[in-house]
């Protein structure tokens, strides 16, 4: 049995293994480029974050319908299940859907599907959390949120994801202070390949309660600290760090420096589709480069349920936590 925990940063459309893509296209007559699954994972070779964007994309025009979307949840949590994730906080991007024709409807239905039976078929609590694209424009956004509100009972919070760089937080003042007004939480993709500023802006302008990887606050001790002193969780995602080279290799990892400081790092698996690995995978991972011991684990297991949104649920939070403190390694 993995240790339990809670998995805060994941990607929904970045769970599409190679056989469901496959699976999928044919299902809905679309062509891929690739002449099989071994040749589709040749392609899983990425420079950085915008290359593997590029793939990621592509791949979404296998998605078509509510069932679609219900295979890609269900898919998710079956392997998500047997990782030890017992509590789910799951991303998805419509924009990249909507500009493909589909609707909202679709897509928040269809995922909800699968996740509204996860408890029942896979003893997984998820949430859902709608991601704006930050390479669109502000107004997209603000469009993205309107068609998300007959959905909004099904949405707990919002986040920021797709290229960082160039493309800095405050641009998405508005929708963020609109998100809040309709008691929507706030996360966002900030230090993954952008400076630090981009966390402290993204803290500062859109009031965010978690920052999304984060990984380049180390540069700035000041804002370490700041992120210590308020407790704000870090959803760290070691393996995809890696594949996409903001880290050189999983030893040279700054999560044990960043637990040495006292920040509320969790780890996660972000695309695991595409980095070679889901949450436990993830955990093993830097257990085993890293050196963690069981108590830095047992850490990392914790704060994934403390930094979660189950403010609804402090009951089932309190079980989750039991059951990490009863953890025999
Ligand atoms: N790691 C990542 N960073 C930014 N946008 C993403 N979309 C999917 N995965 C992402
Ligand atoms: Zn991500």
């Amino acid at each position: 049995m993995p240790l339990p925990k809670a998995e805060l940063h994941l990607h929904v459309e970045g769970t599409l293994e190679p056989e469901l893509a496959f699976d999928l296209a044919a299902r809905n007559g679309v062509k891929l480029p690739y002449a099989d699954t071994d040749e589709l994972r040749e392609a899983y070779r990425f420079e950085d974050l915008q290359s593997f964007l590029n793939l990621y994309y592509e791949l979404m025009a296998v998605l078509r319908t509510e069932r679609d979307f219900e295979d890609l949840a269900d898919a998710y949590l079956t392997r998500a299940a047997a990782q030890g994730v017992r509590h789910a906080e799951i991303f998805f991007d419509p924009q990249a859907h909507l500009a493909r024709g589909l609707d909202m409807g679709t897509v928040v239905e269809g995922l909800w599907r699968a996740l509204g039976r996860s408890e029942e078929s896979h003893g997984i609590s998820t949430r859902l959390i709608l991601c704006f694209l930050r390479d669109e424009s502000a107004d997209s956004a603000l469009e993205t949120l309107e068609a998300a509100r007959p959905y909004l009972d099904r949405i707990t919070g919002i986040g920021l994801d797709s290229a960082e760089v160039g493309h800095p937080p405050a641009k998405f003042r508005q929708v963020y202070e609109t998100a809040a007004a309709l008691g929507l939480r706030r996360v966002a993709h900030a230090g993954e390949e952008g400076p630090p500023e981009y966390i402290t802006e993204a803290l500062d302008l859109l009031g965010i309660e978690r920052v999304d990887h984060g990984l380049r606050c180390m540069e700035d001790p000041e804002l370490v600290e700041r992120l210590v002193r308020e407790r704000v969780p870090l959803t760290l995602c070691p393996l995809s760090n890696v594949r996409l080279r903001t880290v050189d290799t999983l030893a040279d990892h700054p999560l044990p420096a960043m637990l040495d400081a006292g920040l509320l790092c969790t780890v996660n698996s972000d695309d695991p589709a595409y980095f070679g690995g889901y949450a436990d995978d993830n955990f093993r991972a830097v257990r085993e480069s890293l050196g963690l011991t069981e108590d830095r684990l047992r850490e990392l297991a914790r704060n994934s349920f403390l930094a979660s949104f189950l403010e609804d649920d402090e009951e089932r939070r309190a079980r989750y936590l039991a059951e990490v403190d009863a953890y025999v390694f």
